[in-house]
């Protein structure tokens, strides 16, 4: 199968439990949610996606022939050095194209693999970190792993107290409550922090590559 990347980088993980984390950003095309053209957003189930992930043009994009190909572009990301290879699949939604040829050889290339994912497709079961951050309006079918990570608060209908609380009851490992990023970011921050105040299972991510200027 061929894969369709927009860009590929070595970065920190910004976000979430694993955040700090030196990381290879695999950033595949395409989303189930919105089709990234600004003329659709406001009719988009996901109306607030901070990225471009549209087409294959980014620095390290591309469209790949096999597994192999898009594997070894991945390691040479990393650079050299065997220990700690870690890297993030994400998009886009990446589920709509990571599939086992792509598992096993990131696996034989000795990345642990971690994806980002908005839940709406069951995760691969051999990746080794899934983070899933749901979208109001979207059927979540992934309801565990190893972290949920929340965007708060959702424009338009948003999530509910009543739909936070349901979703403590899935079985994640962790609930991170992520501030949204937006014309509004300082009430999003503060509605955030009310929040984790207010419901002490759950913990703030923040984007912390947006404040390090990072990618
Ligand atoms: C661009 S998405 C790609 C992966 C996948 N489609 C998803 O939504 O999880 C990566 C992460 O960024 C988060 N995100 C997107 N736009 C955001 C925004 N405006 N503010 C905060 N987080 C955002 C998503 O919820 C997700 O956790
Ligand atoms: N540094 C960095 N960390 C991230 N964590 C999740 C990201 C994403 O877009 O999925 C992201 C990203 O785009 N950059
Ligand atoms: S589901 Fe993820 S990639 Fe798709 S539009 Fe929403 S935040 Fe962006
Ligand atoms: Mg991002």
């Amino acid at each position: 199968m061929t894969y369709a990347v927009k860009e590929m980088f070595l970065t920190l993980q910004g976000e979430g439990v694993h955040s700090g984390r030196r990381a290879v950003f695999m950033r595949f095309a395409g989303c189930n949610l919105w089709t990234g053209r600004e003329e659709d957003r406001r009719k988009a189930v996901c109306q607030f996606c901070d990225t471009d992930f549209v087409g294959t043009d980014g620095q390290g994009g591309g469209k790949f022939a096999d597994a192999q190909a898009l594997a070894d572009a991945a390691l040479a990301f990393w650079g050299t050095g065997e220990e700690g290879r870690y890297i993030v699949m994400t998009g886009g939604e990446p589920m709509l194209q990571v599939d086992d040829a792509l598992i096993d050889a990131l696996h034989a290339h000795g990345f642990i693999i971690a994806i980002e994912s908005n839940g709406t497709i069951p995760a691969h079961p051999c990746i080794d970190w899934v983070c899933i951050s749901p979208k109001a309006g979207s059927d979540v079918v992934q309801r565990s792993g190893n972290e949920l990570k929340l965007v708060w608060p959702q424009p338009g209908r948003g999530h509910s107290i009543g739909d936070v609380e349901a979703m403590e009851g899935w079985a994640f490992d962790n609930l991170l409550i992520q501030p949204l990023d937006s014309a509004d970011a300082a009430a999003n921050m503060q509605a955030a922090i009310d929040l984790v105040m207010a419901r002490p299972k759950w913990r703030l991510s923040l984007q912390s590559h947006k404040y390090l200027g990072l990618r």
